[in-house]
């Protein structure tokens, strides 16, 4: 099978290695320094083990060619970029994995989103009935331009974007687990995504605007109800749309809690003067709200202050 992966950072490098340190055939989509790296091998470092392997990498779309699998592993922001420029690695037949945070564009039902995909170019770039729903639950990093260290791989979740499992699910699933990276296929995938999202929609947010680490967004009383609103916003945003989430917002914040004084993905993108992932992970649940007639007032505040801070700063 070949395997083309869009993004080589953290998510990708990852992905990446194991699946050639598994003896597949990966193609990786890179430019820039991280291309320049890529040439001397890919470094994986996980649970105090580390590894190097050979990979073939090109910032040439038309060099790598058309491939069986396509994964996409690039923050939300670049997504129009790359779904224009993936043309010649896809075919009729190849199944597309978009390996990203947030709600995906393609989450109603196919009908674009204006928030995560202005003007519908990537669902016209990418053919919903080629793509698999995944949600990655990991904690990985980037230690220099082709090295990752893996922090964390709890497991990906696979399943048929208008729900269900099929074949190539399940064959997908082997892939990976043959790779050493554990899979979970879920009869509904979007509501494992709307669960995720449902995590760090506000912390992400809230720790970008504060530049304050998770513990302390969790233990500080006075933003507490603050929190529980948007949860619960985005909990009865999830309830209208088959979402629905089982969990308390409390028992969701203790969960996060036990992580510790982590620093969230979005205020490393802050920190590291990259385009931030709002649109994904606050933008699209206000606009599917508005869509389904949810009001979301606590969500578009946040909404409001991140984008404001964001375009001070240069990273929408
Ligand atoms: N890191 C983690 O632990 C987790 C991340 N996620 C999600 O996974 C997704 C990917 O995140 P992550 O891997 O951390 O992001 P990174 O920022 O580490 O990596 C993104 C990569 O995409 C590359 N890229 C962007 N545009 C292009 C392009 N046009 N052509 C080629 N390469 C391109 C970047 O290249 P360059 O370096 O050249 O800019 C970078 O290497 C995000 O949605 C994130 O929220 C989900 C769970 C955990
Ligand atoms: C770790 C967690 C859940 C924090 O909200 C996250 O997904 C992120 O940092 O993007």
């Amino acid at each position: 099978m070949k395997i083309g992966i869009i993004g080589a950072g953290a998510i990708g490098a990852w992905i990446a290695a194991r699946l050639a340190l598994a003896g597949n055939r990966v193609s990786i989509l890179a430019r820039g320094e991280t291309l320049r790296a890529l040439r001397d091998g890919l470094t994986v470092r996980e649970r105090e083990v580390t590894e190097r392997v050979e990979v073939s990498a090109s910032d040439n779309p038309s060099a790598i060619g058309r491939q069986d699998l396509l994964i996409i592993a690039v923050k939300a922001p670049a997504l129009g970029d790359v779904a224009g420029v993936s043309g010649p690695m896809t075919g009729p037949e190849t199944l597309i994995l978009p390996m990203l945070n947030g709600v995906p564009w393609w989450f109603l039902d196919g009908e674009p989103l204006s928030s995560v995909d202005p003007g519908g170019l990537i669902s016209q770039a990418i053919p919903l009935s080629q793509l698999v729903g995944c949600v990655v639950h990991a904690a990985c990093r980037r230690t220099s331009p082709a090295s990752v260290e893996v922090a964390h791989a709890d497991k990906l979740i696979l399943g048929e974007p208008k729900c269900g499992t099929s074949q190539r699910v399940r064959e997908l699933a082997g892939l990976f687990e043959n790779a050493g990276i554990r899979v979970e296929v879920s009869e509904d995938v979007r509501r494992a995504i709307w669960y995720k999202l449902w995590g760090n929609m506000t912390m992400n947010p809230l720790s970008a605007l504060t530049e304050a680490t998770a513990d302390r967004l969790l233990t500080e009383p006075e933003l507490k109800p603050f929190i529980l609103a948007c949860m619960a916003e985005a909990a009865a945003v999830g309830g209208a749309i088959g979402c629905p989430i089982s969990e308390s917002g409390e028992d969701r914040m203790a969960v996060t809690a036990r992580l510790g004084a982590f620093k969230t993905s979005m205020l490393q993108d802050v920190e590291a003067g990259r385009r931030i992932e709002l649109e994904a992970l606050v933008g699209a649940p206000r606009e599917i709200g508005r869509r389904v007639g949810v009001p979301t007032p606590s969500i578009d505040t946040l909404y409001a202050i991140t984008r404001l801070m964001a375009e001070s700063r240069g990273l929408l």
